[in-house]
């Protein structure tokens, strides 16, 4: 039976009064792993900000984790951000204090009290990711793919119902590209739906999963050829 955790029907994206898409309908299922890929400027960044709320959706239908997007109310966008595990190109790491200290920030801006279960859950997904003796370094001291675990890590932390991730890779060279892909991976087979925007064709073909194309102001599934 279908589970879909993300629903857009009849939607369109805009920039500011700029129309990106129109008449999106896409639907993802829990547990699926997603690909949406296009050409740059064809609106992959626009589609994720809509997701988790940083641009509204004025035209269509659109539910997400429970959350209906239409109507999504500037105070519900932490709790929705809460549901999501969002993870950009460029990290997004507090450069000022330790992966630990990344983490526990979050935690707590999250409502997290207890000191010994904000430790264990870190404990937890530096060790989902394979970063469990990293947590004393600062990110400065990590590699670009040190770093993306970290952030995949963070995402992790609030047990999100669906990852967003755009460009994941996007600032990673092929080999430290397929071990963050290879964390993601692992992190959906273990349950986590994801969705992510790239445009390493490299990778869909190592890794072939229901694919979306932004292409033409349109949102269409890609049909893959065997090979
Ligand atoms: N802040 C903004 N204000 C106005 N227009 C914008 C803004 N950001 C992006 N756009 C426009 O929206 C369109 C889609 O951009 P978007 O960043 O979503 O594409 P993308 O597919 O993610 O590209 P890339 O792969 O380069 O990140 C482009 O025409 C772009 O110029």
């Amino acid at each position: 039976m279908s589970n879909p955790i993300l629903q857009l029907q009849n939607a369109s994206i805009y920039q500011k009064d700029n129309l990106v898409l129109s008449n999106v309908n896409v639907e993802i299922n829990k547990g699926e792993f997603v690909y949406l890929i296009g050409k740059t400027g064809t609106g992959k960044s626009s589609f994720m900000k809509t997701l988790y709320g940083d641009l509204p959706l004025k035209e269509g239908d659109g539910s997400i984790v429970e959350y209906d997007l239409k109507t999504l109310k500037e105070k519900d966008i932490p709790f929705l951000r809460r549901k999501l595990g969002v993870v950009f190109q460029d990290f997004k790491l507090l450069t000022d204090r330790t992966i630990n200290d990344n983490l526990l920030f979050v935690l707590k801006a999250t409502g997290w009290k207890d000191k010994d279960k904000m430790n264990t859950r870190i404990e937890e997904v530096l060790d989902k990711v394979d970063m469990k003796t990293k947590g004393f370094k600062f990110p400065h001291e990590l590699s670009g793919g040190e770093q993306q675990r970290i952030a995949i890590a963070r995402a992790l932390l609030n047990n999100p119902e669906l990852i967003l991730a755009d460009e994941p890779t996007g600032n990673l060279d092929p080999q430290t590209s397929v071990e963050v892909m290879e964390v993601l991976q692992d992190i959906n087979k273990n349950g986590n739906t994801i969705l992510m925007a790239t445009h390493d064709y490299a990778l869909l073909l190592k890794y072939p999963s229901k694919t979306l194309k932004c292409d033409n102001n349109e949102v269409y599934e890609v049909v893959q050829k065997k090979r």
